[in-house]
């Protein structure tokens, strides 16, 4: 039985931990999929080159609105979507070449197969081909092994074809209408993205909201533009689905009563489970989370020592750029034993690449009630500043919540153009104590750019002097 310095489960973030640093270490990967995870394959990056293309083809319509008679004359899906993938599975096979073929992986071996504990620190891969399972063990083991699509307990579902995120974007077809069933983050992206690009989106949501967990502004602001664009059924319960001669029927019941929607393609966004069940962590001692995410300490190491969990696997925020950080964290804390480091989770921003876009850092409203914290809070809309009489933004605003004895900033809330970008100094101020005053007044803010929304949503704040 092979025996290992270190085994690595998952190429996500977790491809990224071996560098020149690990050469002497007798390690292994484990990969049952593709190459990269799935912010590479079918999460982050296809989705956000196809929300891109899906910004352009609305374009026309809002340049029509600014006296620039553009028009959208058709959208080629087919050449759409192999633009996309062309320069996106090359990287996720490069990626894999580099592991297995090139000199600087000598000591490191692929198992491209399934692995599971089968008991303290052994793990068995299967492999979808004839090959027999292998057994392996190793000093130290790295879980990142991620999640996947959860679906919802509706009677009929298996029988019918449905989507999710992870099959959804190479589809040889756009539908004529599409269900999205689910009011989150994938829902709210692939209603702009298939809405932009022709398809008539029903999305069905079960409570009075789409992004529920945003602050309860920005989500009530998100869900009237929403309203407006989308067929959006809210307070939906999901009877049945059903199959149909062109696609997928779903029994509804809502505040009126029983309804079916039809479509030719069916979504299903309720969210995603971690895999920790596929790989059988408690065989090798390791505990798991009601939501079945792996436990970790500060330093990304379950209770199991030598055993380490990161991103989705063991992180309920379930967000690329902080499976990329608890991925260093592990790094550095399998070279560094004696002097570990701690993840940082103080303030882990996130940002929902929908129309209009959303991005957030720190506390909502509702949090900082909820914890009886001190707050104030103020708002800028995009309609008061002047690059926003440019865009002829209307709905677009960042809410900021400080506290009113210091000026630390608590939470900021940004919806409308570039939101991500927007909310960046937010997050740095955050990141580093500076307090809203020093931040408006301490710096420059050109003008006339976006930004000028963060300066005067701080200079907004009623802070006590
Ligand atoms: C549609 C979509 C869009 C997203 N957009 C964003 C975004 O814009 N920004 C953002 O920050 N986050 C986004 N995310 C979330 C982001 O993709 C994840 O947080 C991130 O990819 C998690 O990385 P990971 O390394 O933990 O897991 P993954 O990238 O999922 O990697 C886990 C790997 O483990 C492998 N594996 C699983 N089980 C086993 C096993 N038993 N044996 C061997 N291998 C196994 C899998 O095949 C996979 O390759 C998005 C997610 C989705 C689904
Ligand atoms: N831009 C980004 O960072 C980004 C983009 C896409 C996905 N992601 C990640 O992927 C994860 C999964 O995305 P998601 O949109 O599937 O999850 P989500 O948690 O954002 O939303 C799930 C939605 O499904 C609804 N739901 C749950 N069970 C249901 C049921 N039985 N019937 C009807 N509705 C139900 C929930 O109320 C919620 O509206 C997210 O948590 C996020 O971390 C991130």
């Amino acid at each position: 039985m092979p025996h290992y310095d270190l085994v690595i489960v998952g190429t996500g973030s977790g491809n990224s931990i071996l560098d020149h640093r690990f050469a002497d270490w007798k390690t292994a990967i484990v990969e049952k999929g593709v190459f990269g995870g799935t912010c590479l394959n079918v999460g982050c990056i296809p989705t956000k080159m196809f929300v891109h293309t899906a910004d352009l083809a609305a374009s026309p319509a809002a340049a029509v609105r600014l006296g620039v008679d553009a028009e959208l004359r058709g959208v080629r899906w087919r050449d759409i979507r192999d633009r996309i993938f062309g320069r996106i599975d090359p990287i996720a096979a490069g990626g894999r070449d580099y592991r297995t073929s090139h000199e600087d992986n000598a000591a490191v071996t692929v198992y491209e197969g399934a692995g599971r504990f089968t008991g303290k620190k052994e793990m068995q891969v299967t492999f979808d081909d004839e090959r027999p399972a292998e057994t392996i063990t190793a000093d130290r083991f790295v879980l990142a092994a991620g999640g996947r699509p959860l679906l919802p307990d509706v009677p009929g579902l298996s029988e019918v074809d449905y989507h999710t995120s992870d099959t959804v974007m190479r589809v040889d077809e756009l539908p004529e209408r599409a269900i999205i069933l689910g009011g989150g983050f994938i829902a709210a992206e692939f209603a702009h993205i298939l809405d932009a690009l022709g398809v008539h989106v029903t999305v069905v949501a079960r409570s009075g909201a789409l992004l529920r967990a945003e602050d309860e502004d920005i989500s009530t602001r998100f869900t009237e533009i929403a309203l407006d664009r989308f067929d959006v059924r809210l307070h939906r319960d999901t009877l049945r689905a059903r199959k149909t001669a062109s696609g997928v029927a779903l029994d509804l019941r809502g505040p009126d009563g029983e309804e079916t929607v039809e479509a030719g393609l069916l979504l299903v966004a309720t969210g995603r489970r971690p895999n920790s069940d596929l790989l059988d962590v408690a065989a090798t001692g390791v505990a798991t989370t009601d939501s079945g995410h792996v436990v970790v300490d500060e330093y990304q190491q379950t209770e199991v020592d030598g055993v380490y969990a990161l991103g989705d696997l063991s992180s309920t925020y379930e967000l690329k750029h902080v499976a990329n950080h608890e991925s260093r964290v592990v790094q550095h804390n399998l070279l560094h034993p004696d002097e570990p480091v701690a993840a940082d989770h103080r303030f882990v921003p996130h940002a929902v690449f929908g129309s209009p876009q959303v991005a957030s850092v720190g506390l909502t409203e509702r949090e900082a009630e909820e914890r009886g914290v001190r707050y104030v809070t103020a708002t800028q809309e995009y309609a008061g500043i002047a690059y926003g009489w440019a865009l002829e933004d209307t709905t677009g605003f960042a809410k900021v919540l400080a506290d009113p004895a210091t000026g630390q900033l608590l939470g900021a809330h940004i919806i409308g153009p570039q939101a991500p970008t927007v909310i960046q100094p937010l997050i740095q101020a955050m990141s580093f104590g500076l307090d809203a005053h020093t931040m408006a007044r301490g710096q420059y803010w050109i003008h006339p750019a976006m930004p000028e929304l963060v300066e005067n949503a701080l200079l907004n704040l009623p802070l006590d002097n």
